[in-house]
């Protein structure tokens, strides 16, 4: 039986272009002033980080090839975070959810089940971006918060521990993502899995893993509240 619906964030609740397209842009320019600021722990500590990984090398051209890239670096997600907190405190931006998305979570939550988000960005982006939607705060439907810190997406270890920190068992938790490597870890360690096939995403299906177009697809396949 599920319990707990853990999602992805790009993607799947998202689309890839808000991401790209406003998102990124938005810490991108906001960057290098921030990689200049010596007194907030958060930015020493993601700067040493980048140190020892890239020894010798520009902090900022570290985090701008990764993010020409979308690696998915604890230490850029971290300082991506820091910059979009003005972004969506000052309005300037706004969560354009995918429009099945607002629903469906509060349908799942009003009928009985449990919401977390497994997301690259970190957990304070993670609340901003749900915290400042087109339809409002829609933090209060989550009772969970996991970022990189809980560990990598593709390592099924990771599931395990959000499993633990939820106190259910791995098949009491249904996970969906865009990603085929996703999904794998994640059914490894004994998650129920789906994968959220957007034709806006052009995402490629997964063999071996049940797909859904949008959220109310996945409310039907999976017989969660509607
Ligand atoms: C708060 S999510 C910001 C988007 C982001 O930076 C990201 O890396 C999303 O990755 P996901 O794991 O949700 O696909
Ligand atoms: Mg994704």
């Amino acid at each position: 039986m599920i319990r707990l619906v853990l999602l992805d964030i790009e993607g799947t609740t998202l689309p890839i272009s808000f991401v790209r397209d406003v998102m990124f842009p938005y810490a991108a320019k906001a960057l290098p002033a921030l990689m200049e600021d010596h007194t907030n722990p958060q930015v020493v500590g993601a700067r040493a980080d980048i140190a020892i990984s890239h020894p010798g090398e520009d902090p900022l051209k570290v985090c701008q090839d990764w993010m020409a890239k979308d690696e998915k670096a604890a230490p850029l997600k971290t300082l991506q975070g820091i910059t979009w907190r003005q972004g969506f405190e000052d309005g300037t931006l706004r969560a354009d959810l995918y429009k099945d998305v607002p629903p469906a979570l509060k349908a799942w939550s009003k009928g009985g089940l449990r919401l977390a988000v497994y997301s690259s960005g970190s957990v304070p982006s993670q609340k901003l971006l749900y915290g400042y939607t087109e339809q409002g705060d829609l933090t209060p439907l989550f009772d969970g918060f996991f970022d990189l810190s809980t560990g990598g997406k593709k390592d099924a270890a990771s599931y395990t521990k959000i499993a633990t920190a939820c106190a259910l068992k791995p098949e009491e938790i249904l996970f969906l993502s865009d990603i085929g490597a996703e999904l794998d870890a994640a059914k490894k360690a004994g998650l129920q899995i789906c994968q959220l096939v957007r034709p806006q995403d052009k995402t490629v299906p997964h063999e071996g893993a049940p797909q859904a177009a949008d959220l109310n697809d996945v409310t039907q396949k999976f017989s969660l509240p509607a």
